[in-house]
Formats: structure tokens, sequence, C-alpha cells
């Protein structure tokens, strides 16, 4: 018998090239995602070495991290010289190199992480890459997906293929029934407190267990989106029946004897029993509660039940240091009930939480309520197709009708690198995934949360224990 594989193991074999003694390994690359802030360099690099691409049909593009999401004229004419430039290259470098283009009145148009899954680019056993960290999302199907420098993807432009040192295997375990208001979001929260913003540098995690097979494949996204949160190469969660269901009829997944031969093959992508990870974490789900970061990354978690922490005089200088600057800028003291903490903008959406499923979950605290007067809230739908099933469903209105903006999908508000951003100082509760010092704006301040604690938060004007919430039924 052949020793027992890790999931990781399997993909990682069967896409080698080459393995050379002491030197990183080629992998071949099967789907390579475009956005417009980490392409331009790349295509002229290739023009300028008179190179094509080596595969423009395993090559696909949109734009997102740029676009306005205010209005769809403000998309066509963005004021913003240097989005409308990288996006304007794009457009260009597409048409020269015959690369798919999603571009803002697509359809498909949407955050490059929504729509790889939700058009059925992204399958389980592929090597996918992007010029973005956050490309770990799509392991939620059991790929290899992690992120890209520019180099890299001029490399793989050129290639179709990409060097790579073999990282290590580090399994995450969740098990047992989330308690009740406790979600994906709070698990990957709680894991990235737990282990720290390095504590999977290194290593590709397989996320195992009955809580992470229980859950739906947005959840499963939105766990594999932050496992570069806590430094992991890409984040890998095995297919399963509720893959296969997620998939099946979307536009490029296969069909008919294909799908059946598929879905055979996509079975086997399971770590055998017996074998051996780098390393092992556990985690019992009973002990998961809602869970909110109160300072200046990622890794800065606590409870919603409990305070804003205090400095652990054991802690070593470098940290109580951090910790410090961590209050400072959050303008937040140690011991202040989490709950208390007044917030003045709400964001739901980002690669972390703007699918359908994040947008039912806000949309069931929504209902019937309507926005603090002191809060300024948005809904920014992942991609278009989202939009429009939102749409359909009447989410639009439920946010609507509680005093909520609307908008056009994009990567919005969770970086400022478009118009969506906090003034200087101002408190948001965000789905998304990153908190650091002036990621949403110039002295912005962050607490990331769960969809529906964000939306709960947006009723009550402050950080909230979704679990004391009452719904109210539609009428
Ligand atoms: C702009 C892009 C390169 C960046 C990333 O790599 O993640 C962005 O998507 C982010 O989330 O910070
Ligand atoms: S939504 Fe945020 S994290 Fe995701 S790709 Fe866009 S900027 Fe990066």
């Amino acid at each position: 018998m052949s020793t027992p594989k890790t999931l990781f193991e399997k993909v990682w074999q069967q896409h080698l090239v080459v393995a050379p003694a002491n030197e990183p390994s080629i992998l071949y690359i099967d789907l390579h995602l475009v956005h417009e802030v980490t392409s331009p360099q790349a295509f002229d690099g290739l023009r300028m070495a008179g190179r094509k691409l080596r595969r423009p049909d395993r090559t696909v593009a949109t734009v997102d991290h740029n676009v306005p999401t205010s209005s769809v004229q403000d998309r066509l004419h963005i004021l913003d010289q240097i989005s409308s430039r990288q996006i304007q290259a794009l457009r260009q470098n597409c048409k020269d190199f015959g690369v798919e283009l999603y571009d803002v009145q697509a359809p498909e148009q949407g955050i490059v992480h929504i729509i790889g899954p939700e058009l059925g680019l992204t399958k389980p056993g592929m090597t996918i890459v992007c010029g973005d960290s956050h490309t770990s999302t799509h392991g939620a199907f059991g790929a290899l997906a992690f992120g890209i420098g520019t180099s890299e993807v001029e490399h793989v432009m050129a290639t179709q293929t990409l060097p790579q040192d073999k990282p290590k295997t580090f399994r995450i375990s969740v098990d047992g029934a989330l308690p009740y208001g406790v979600t994906a979001k709070d698990i990957v929260l709680h894991i990235i407190g737990q282990i720290g913003t390095a504590g999977a540098t290194g290593y590709v995690v397989e996320y195992a267990g009955s809580t992470i097979r229980s859950l739906s494949m947005e959840g499963r996204m939105t766990i594999c989106n932050m496992s570069i949160e806590a430094g992991a190469r890409a984040g890998m969660i095995a297919p399963d029946q509720i893959t296969f269901d997620y998939l099946k009829g979307r536009r490029f997944s296969p069909a008919g004897d294909a799908w059946n031969l598929a879905v055979e093959q996509w079975s086997q992508l399971v770590t055998d029993e017996g074998a051996i990870f780098d390393r092992e974490l556990h985690i019992d789900a009973a002990t998961l509660t809602p869970t909110v970061t109160w300072g200046t990354s990622p890794g800065m978690v606590t409870g919603i039940d409990s305070t804003v922490p205090t400095l652990d005089p054991s802690a070593s200088e470098a940290d109580q240091n951090n910790f410090e600057r961590a209050l400072e800028y959050m303008a937040l003291e140690a011991g202040k009930p989490m709950q208390e903490i007044a917030i003045d903008r709400v964001f739901i959406g980002s690669c972390t939480n703007a699918r359908i499923e994040d947008l039912r979950a806000s949309a069931s605290v929504v209902r019937g309520y309507h926005v603090a007067t002191t809060v300024s809230a948005m809904v920014v739908p992942g991609s278009q197709s989202v939009k429009a099933q939102a749409e359909e469903e009447g989410l639009d209105i439920i946010f609507k009708t509680a005093g909520f903006d609307w908008r056009e999908p994009g990567c919005s508000m969770c970086l400022g690198m478009n118009p969506d951003i906090l003034a200087p100082g101002e408190r948001c509760a965000s789905t998304s995934n990153r908190n650091f010092e002036g990621r949403q704006g110039r002295g912005s301040r962050t607490h990331l949360v769960s969809p529906v604690m964000a939306a709960a938060a947006a009723i009550t004007g402050h950080l909230t224990d979704v679990r004391n919430w009452k719904f109210k039924e539609a009428n």
C-alpha cells in the first residue's frame, strides 16, 4: 500500500512539472485570475520581452479594487486618475493578449474571489493563483490556491507554471455543533486570535472536522479567505457533497458525462487515513463565541461579551508596545465592555463576506428595524450575480427600507483604493478581513465582525451580541 497522503500533497504532486533537489519545484497552474491592481507591470513585462500569454484560455480578468460602487454612471466615468488608468490598462491588456475580461458592466463582474467560484471556474484539485493575497479563498473547494507577486504574475502569464518551495502542512480540526449566533467568520477570527497572525507562516492549512464539514461553501470560503491573515500559504478544505452540489450546473462546471467523471476524481481529494501533518490543532466548537477584533491586526480578537483586553505584563516588550499602540490608534481603553463601543459606519461586503448567504444572514437581522441615527451603513454585494440574486429575493428592499445604502459590486470599503473610505477617526463594524491602521482610509478604525454582527451593530449603533437579537418576521 502506498503511503497515506494529505489533500495538499495530492494536489501538489498532480501539478509538479519538475522537482529538482535543493531548488524550488515547478508547478503547473490551472487557473490564473487577474485584476487591475497587480497586472499592469506583468503585462508590460511580456510586451517588452515580445512574449505572448501561454494560456489565455486559463486566464480570466475582472475589475474590483478600484471601481466606484456608488452608481453605474460613476463606474463608467471614474474620476480618480490612478484608478481610471489602471482599469483602462487592464482593458487594453486583455484585448492585446486575448484574455477574457469581466468589465464593470458585465453580468459576471465582481470581486475576483467571489466570481471564480460562482462561475464554476474554481474547481477541486486545481492550482489557482492571482496577484492577490486572498486567493486562499478558492481553497474551500479543495484547490491549492494562493496569492502571488507581480513578477510571479508575469511568470505565470508567460509559462503557465510557477516555481514554489514546498510548504509544510497544518491541520486545524474544528469539531462539534456551532453554538447559536456563531458563524464561519467567528471560527476563523478565533483561530487567528489563538495562533496569531504569523501562526501558520510556511504552512498550507487544511481545515477539517465535523464543524467545517457542516458549513456551506460560503462559510468555507470565509474561513479559507482569512487563512492568509494567519500567515498561511493557503487554506484548503476537502471537497464533498456540499462542494459538488454548489458546483453543479455552474457556467464553467463540467456537464453530462464529464460531470460524473469529475465528481469521481474530486472524491479522491481527501486526506488519507493516517496521513501525517507537520502540525495539528484541535478546536472544540462549543468554546466559540461571536468574535470581534478590538485592535489593529486580525489576531487582536475577543468575544463580544468580553471587554477590551488589558496589558499582559508577561508579554515581550515588543508585544506590549504593539498592544498599547493598537489601543491608542483605536482610541479604546483596556477593560471597556466590547458592547459599549459605539460605531459610526457599517460595511457589509468584501471577498470574506459578500456572498448571497452573507447578505441573507445580515438581512434576517435587519428586517423590520432601522439603522441607528448615528450610523451610516452600506451593503456592497460581492458580484453582479450576488446583487441580482439578492434583488430577486427582495433583500435590497429590506436593507434600503432600514436605511442602508445598497451599492454596486466591488472591493469597496474593504480597502482605501476607491472612493468608499472612512473619514479619519471614524469607527466601522466591517465584515472584511483586515483592520490594519489606515486600511479603510487614513485614521480609520475597523472592528472585524460577522455579517449578522455587522447588521446588529448598524441597528443599535454599537457593537452588539447578536445572540440576544430579537428577530422580526417578514410581514
Ligand atoms: C491590492 C491587492 C494586491 C491586495 C492583496 O493582495 O490582498 C488587496 O486585495 C488586499 O486585500 O489588501
Ligand atoms: S475585497 Fe478586500 S480583501 Fe478581498 S480582494 Fe478586495 S481588497 Fe482584497
